[in-house]
């Protein structure tokens, strides 16, 4: 996993490296200019002409770093520049004065004229956006959207927040990129909300401060990039700790317990717990009310059913002290005797609550995290919401989400500050809080785009992947974060005409392929 981090844990890195000397921001410039350039002609080794669209700040400065690199490579190079050259920043304006060839107003007119280039980059604005553009340059935004030549980003498509994945103006304010060349370490508004639909492909160019990104604290929020694996030693193979059975007795992979709905309403604990044995349970068992025992026994074979009345059935269920993680909600119904499961339900294990097991705490919220805060070990509860069941819990968190005023990442992260459970928040791009700080986010996106996820059932699966992971495991975040990279590649095995019941089954072909 990588880090992905805000603007101002951005300029944290930069100003660290150059006060201890170890670096200028004229270099750092260069690099990144530089950096910008390979990334073009690496994509588009035909291309000839460029249109370079630089901003006032140090993201102008880049532009006018490629504008010359680029003219030294005998390009066609016209730049279209914001902004009085006196009042930029000092490396951004001795980049600008190094420009040997034209400065163009940066007008609607100018770049509209520019047809005939092969390529545009928008180096408008990066890190230093503070407010939503307005007047020419909202109008320069707008129609780049229409440009026919492919239209690279230096750091973030212009307009686009890089903390929330948001436009500052509005919709349609921000271009759609081909490419998006960011620095040193990618930034949250490149995986969340729209900022993957704008940024386009992404690629981070090394600026070389990776000792200062080694600074950053334990609640930098990571990447569900990849699954982390062990490098190998002589005579084993990467090892995935996460993935691994433990070698021994089946109760040495954990049980996992997944509670069903009434009659006609099983299938979503049946998805659930298949889950939870193909990622590697060593036992599953279905909790099933007594009327629709039938209906699950006649659908399951390796995973065991277990008649359960209630509340009080339940509890009882669970003074087996062996069933490590618990998953409830999917089709459970909405109301008390949801709830009263919910409190059975939490206690010395991981419990994963889904749909009706959130929706039946929307009058009252509190009663949940209070019932979560009883159980005094930290992180035993995972809530998965989708966006309707975040906001049917988290209505603050939700409006203040609404509103542009935070970022789906702190929305997330309030709510596992107020729930005290980790909080993941379902989507293209999913978002993980714990209570102690750890956040992770993962964005099915261009190699991860994976559209045909979203189909009825998906969710069922998640929780019992989580389930599944968590009952073998001693770090919950860790299991959700697995489990929603797991999905995603389940979901790319499989490809379009995907169902929620093939996911569960490509399982142990994603395993393979990992080498586990
Ligand atoms: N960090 C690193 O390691 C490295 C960073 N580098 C690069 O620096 C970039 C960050 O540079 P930056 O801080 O100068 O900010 P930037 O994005 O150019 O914008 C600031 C300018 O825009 C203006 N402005 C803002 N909003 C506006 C609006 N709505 N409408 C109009 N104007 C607006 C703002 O004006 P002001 O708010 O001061 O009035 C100011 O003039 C970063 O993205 C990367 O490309 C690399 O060179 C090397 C390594
Ligand atoms: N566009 C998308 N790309 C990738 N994954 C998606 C997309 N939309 C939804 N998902 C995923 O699909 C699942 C849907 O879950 P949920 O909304 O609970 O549906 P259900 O209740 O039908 O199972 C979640 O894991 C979510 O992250
Ligand atoms: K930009």
């Amino acid at each position: 996993m990588t880090e992905v981090v805000t603007a101002a844990q951005m300029r944290g890195i930069e100003s660290a490296a150059i006060e201890a000397g170890a670096v200028t921001g004229a270099a750092l410039m260069e690099r990144a200019g530089a950096g910008v350039v390979a990334a073009i002609l690496r994509q588009w080794p035909e291309a000839q002409s460029a249109t370079i669209l630089c901003g006032p700040g140090n993201n102008g400065g880049d532009g006018y770093v490629i504008a010359r690199l680029l003219a030294e490579r005998w390009w066609d190079v016209r730049v279209l520049g914001m902004g009085d050259a006196e009042a930029m920043p000092p490396d951004a304006r001795a980049n600008r004065a190094a420009w040997q060839g034209e400065v163009a107003p940066l007008t609607r007119a100018n770049l509209e004229a520019a047809t005939d280039t092969d390529i545009v980059v928008d180096a408008i604005f990066g890190t230093g956006l503070t407010r939503a553009p307005a007047g020419e340059v909202l109008s320069v935004l707008k129609a780049l959207g229409d440009c026919a030549a492919p239209l690279v980003a230096v750091d973030a498509p212009s307009g686009l927040c890089l903390d929330r994945g948001i436009p500052l103006a509005r919709e349609g304010s921000v271009p759609k990129c081909d490419l998006t060349v960011t620095f040193e370490v990618p930034k949250i508004g490149h995986f969340i909300a729209d900022g993957p639909a704008c940024c386009g492909a992404l690629e981070v160019v090394d600026l070389g401060l990776s000792h200062w990104r080694g600074k950053l604290g334990a609640d930098t929020t990571r990447l569900i990039d990849a699954v982390p694996m062990v490098p190998p030693t002589e005579g084993t193979p990467h090892i995935l700790p996460n993935f691994r059975k433990k070698t021994g007795h089946k109760y040495d992979n954990g049980h996992a317990l997944v509670v069903s709905g009434g009659p006609s309403k099983t299938g979503a604990a049946r998805l659930a717990a298949r889950a939870a044995l193909r990622i590697g349970a060593g036992l599953v068992t279905v909790a099933s009310p007594p009327t629709a025992l039938a209906e699950n026994a006649m659908q399951l074979t390796a995973i065991m059913t277990r008649r359960c009345g209630g509340a009080a059935g339940l509890s009882e269920i669970l003074e087996d002290a062996r069933f490590t993680a618990l998953c409830l909600g999917p089709s459970l119904g909405v109301g008390e005797q949801t709830r009263a499961m919910v409190r059975a339900a939490l206690g010395p294990r991981f419990v994963v609550l889904d749909a009706d097991a959130l929706t039946s705490f929307e009058e009252d919220p509190s009663e949940l995290f209070e019932a979560i805060a009883a159980v005094g070990e930290p992180e035993r509860v995972i809530l998965t919401p989708h966006g309707g069941e975040f906001g049917r819990l988290f209505p603050d968190e939700n409006a203040a989400l609404d509103a542009g005023d935070i970022s789906k990442l702190d929305a997330v992260r309030e709510a596992a500050q107020r729930s005290g459970a980790v909080v993941l928040l379902k989507g293209a791009d999913t978002v993980i809080a714990s209570p102690d700080g750890r956040s992770s986010i993962h964005a099915a996106h261009c190699a991860r785009s994976v559209p045909w996820l979203a189909t009825a059932g998906a969710g069922d699966v998640l929780a019992g992947l989580i389930a599944g992971l968590a009952a073998r495991s001693d770090d919950l975040h860790r299991a959700a974060a697995d489990a929603t990279w797991l999905h995603v590649e389940a979901a790319r095995a499989f490809g379009p005409g995907l169902i929620a019941e093939d996911l569960p089954e490509m399982v142990p072909r994603v395993l393979r392929d990992m080498g586990v």
